[in-house]
């Protein structure tokens, strides 16, 4: 286990430098009797890491002044922790003294979440390398900003934070330095005990024949050591297993140790355990018992990235870029304040994220004047993402179905000032029922969390079998509900990205295929994400399709970012009539699926009852009231236009009109009928003298779709509706009654 992942970046590993390593293991001194258990009262941690530190600077005495240095100097290279790797575990207990000053409080510090990724201006050197990036202003003006030179006191500052980088990072090495030590003793311990061929398995059975453990399970110290052994056996079978024992029996001894060390159940650690290689699953127990660096994104609608990182240097807080792969992250490394209460924080200059919650947004990549649909979408932090990166332009629907959830997303919404979001309370089963014909959807799948275990360790005992039942049939639904709310022919978009902060195939690789399986319509395409490991295509004697390599895989001991799971389709076509609906219902007997429906004809279907959420806290809708609001804020836009607002026709007359066009547009197609008949029509709504009967309007609209009508912002219901009512010349068209936010473009 270790410190540093605190300190180490987030995102791709950078290649493991050998040498280093061997050093490493050659100058340590020789293996110490002190033995190493599994907690370290937080004296002795800090005893040890100022011993560290001191045989640091005995060791390197160069070290301090070249800080020194770096302070005067204007910071044009920057100091980067050393990558982490598979091997560079390390220790939740010593993180707790390194994180000391960090203080968070705030909505978004529960979930995940964003950025506008082409603001030039706001490059950070690269991360991964002591050379600065490819940005040229960058690298002629330094790290932060380009009035740098004139502000003596901000350089100064800046120069503030680097020591303290430096010297953290001084640190970090001296702790690596100490840890790795630590590990050789641990291996000489484990050698001296058990030989060659270490004695592992029992040999003495109970009357089940189950082996009897003379290892009490509270030494951890032992049974870390007995881990390691097994290990070693598993990965060297041949030259380091007992004689007549088999694979399966050091399986299940690593199984229950595992169990017994970190506090899971035998279920969970099981599933978990067939994930990896067994070395490989040992660095992902051990990385889940470390949190990961505090992250905050830079809220592009509010802020840049470098004024943010120069202002929160300014009030104490030690952070530098994330890593290359992401221009809006910042990783804290210490804070004199408290995150989730600064000025910038209230002002929603940043929002607290884990840095694995980028992914998705960036995966779906909404670009500007989109519609987009965020089918589970609280507490917001990717749709504040997505709506940055859109610019506030176009229009999201974030929705939840969880009411008290929801109310956390306005929050979040109000505060990063994103302006272009429609909040909905739905299940997101409802869609494409409510709202369809999206160019993009995001579904940030509800999971069993099993990806972030080192934020919530009641994760390792309260998932049971039935847990993973329920949520991947839900997942199931929720992703052909979000398939069906694309628009395939959307000229800018067409994707759908679905993601869970799980690591289990059931949820992840299972889900996805059911997905290809049941829309022939879709296909994997590339996430876009520059790392991340390859979805399976074979585990554990299942198969998926190939394209499944296309998905991606995070984990916390890979790339030091919490547990994750990406994948992107692209709908290339409308779902097919006999699809089995988001609901489960068939739709056999020729009748069309709710994506057809979208995409042909836009009716809301959905029961709207007139008493319920009017009264509750979540809010309710009124129209006659919305009707009043929208009236005046039209009206004090045009007077603000410097126009008369009386002299100019309302919006929802506007919106009459052009329904009534497309009402007329519809006929005349419908009937084949030339442009003089267009006019003529034209001419007799706007006399009024002729009304257009119902039966006509009804069947241009059937003839049609109503595609014309809903491309007009008009509700196609109502249009037909009144249509078939045969009302005076499309004048009395109506937005439909209660529709509220649910459906039409906003
Ligand atoms: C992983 S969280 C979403 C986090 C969010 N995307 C973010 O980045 O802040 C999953 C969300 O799904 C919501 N949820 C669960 N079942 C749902 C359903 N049937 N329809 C819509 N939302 C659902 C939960 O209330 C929860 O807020």
């Amino acid at each position: 286990m270790g410190v540093g992942n605190r300190f180490k970046k987030q995102g791709p590993p950078g290649p493991l430098d050998e040498s280093l390593v061997t050093r490493k293991r050659k100058d340590a001194p020789p293996a110490a009797a002190e033995p190493r258990g599994k907690k370290r009262s937080r004296t002795e941690v800090r005893a040890f890491k100022k011993e560290a530190k001191v045989t640091a600077k005995a060791n390197n005495p160069n070290k301090i002044a070249m800080s020194d240095h770096r302070a005067k100097a204007k910071p044009v290279k920057k100091l980067v922790p050393a990558p982490v790797s598979d091997e560079e575990m390390s220790d939740a207990d010593d993180l707790e003294t390194a994180m000391e000053g960090v203080n968070v409080t705030g909505l978004d510090a529960l979930g995940s979440a964003s950025e506008s990724e082409d603001l030039v201006d706001d490059e950070f050197p690269d991360s991964d390398s002591d050379i600065v990036d490819s940005d040229d202003d960058v690298r002629k003006v330094g790290m932060w900003s380009d009035d740098e030179d004139e502000e003596e006191v901000k350089e100064k500052l800046t120069a503030a934070n680097i020591v303290g980088l430096s010297r953290k990072l001084d640190m970090q090495k001296a702790i690596e330095d100490a840890e790795a030590q630590a590990e050789l003793e641990e291996a000489a311990l484990t050698t001296n005990i058990a030989g060659d061929r270490p004695k592992i398995l029992e040999d003495e059975e109970d009357d089940e024949g189950q082996p009897i453990s003379k290892l009490a399970t509270q030494d951890l110290q032992l049974l870390r050591t007995r881990l390691n052994d097994t290990i070693r056996v598993l990965d060297d079978f041949k030259n380091l297993a007992e004689e007549g024992r088999s694979r399966v029996e050091y399986r299940a001894q690593l199984l229950k140790d595992i169990c017994a060390y970190y506090g899971y159940s035998e279920f969970l650690a099981d599933k978990l355990l067939n994930l990896f290689p067994a070395r490989e699953a040992f660095a992902f127990f051990e990385a889940n018992e470390t949190p990961r660096p505090m992250v905050i994104r830079t809220n592009t609608l509010r802020t840049h990235r470098r004024e943010l990182a120069q202002t929160l240097i300014n009030r104490g807080v030690q952070l530098e870029p994330v890593g290359k792969w992401s221009k809006v992250g910042l990783q804290i490394f210490e804070s004199q304040v408290p995150l989730g209460a600064t000025p910038e924080y209230l002002a929603g200059h940043y929002i607290l994220q884990a840095a694995s919650s980028f992914l998705p947004v960036m995966a779906l990549a909404p670009q500007e004047n989109e519609r987009v649909l965020d089918m589970a979408a609280a507490p917001g932090g990717k749709t504040t993402h997505i709506a940055a990166l859109m610019k506030n332009t176009g229009c999201v629907f974030a929705n939840d179905s969880n009411k008290s959830r929801a109310k956390g997303l306005i929050g979040n919404i109000h505060r990063l000032g994103v302006k272009n979001t429609i909040v909905c309370n739905y299940s997101a089963l409802e869609f494409p029922k409510a709202v369809g014909g999206f160019d993009r959807v995001l579904l940030d799948a509800p999971c069993s969390g099993t990806g972030v275990i080192a934020k919530d360790a009641s994760v390792k005992t309260n998932k049971t079998e039935l847990d993973f039942m329920r949520l991947p049939h839900l997942q199931k639904q929720l992703i052909l509900a979000a398939i069906d709310s694309v628009d395939h022919s959307s000229k800018t978009g067409g994707y759908i990205v679905y993601s869970t902060c799980s690591v289990t195939i059931e949820e992840n690789e299972q889900v996805v295929q059911y997905a290809l399986n049941k829309r022939p319509n879709v296909k994997l395409v590339e996430t876009g994400l520059s790392f991340g490991k390859e979805g399976f295509t074979s585990i554990m004697g299942k198969t998926f399709h190939p394209t499944m390599k296309l998905t991606r895989r995070y984990y916390p001991h890979t790339y030091n970012v919490d547990g994750f799971f990406v994948a992107k389709f692209k709908k290339f076509g409308l779902t097919p009539a006999n699809a089995i609906g988001a609901n489960g219902v068939a739709s056999t007997n020729g009748k069309p699926t709710s994506d057809q429906q979208t995409q042909e004809e836009f009716v809301d279907k959905t029961p709207i009852t007139e008493s319920g959420d009017e009264d509750s806290d979540f809010g309710g809708w009124d129209d006659d009231e919305d009707q009043v609001y929208m009236e005046r804020a039209e009206k004090a836009q045009l007077r603000r236009k410097g126009k008369n607002p009386k002299a100019v026709p309302s919006n929802a007359k506007k919106a009459e009109n052009v329904a009534e066009k497309a009402v007329e547009k519809n006929e005349v197609e419908a009937s084949g009928g030339g442009g003089s008949k267009a006019k003529e029509v034209d001419v007799v709504i706007k006399n009024g003298t002729e009304k257009p009967t119902g039966k006509k309007q009804a069947k241009a609209i059937r003839a049609n779709g109503a595609s014309n009508a809903k491309k007009a912002g008009v509700d196609a219901q109502a249009a037909k509706a009144d249509g078939v009512s045969g009302v005076d010349g499309g004048a009395e068209l109506k937005p439909r009654k209660k529709s509220g936010g649910r459906k039409g473009k906003a």
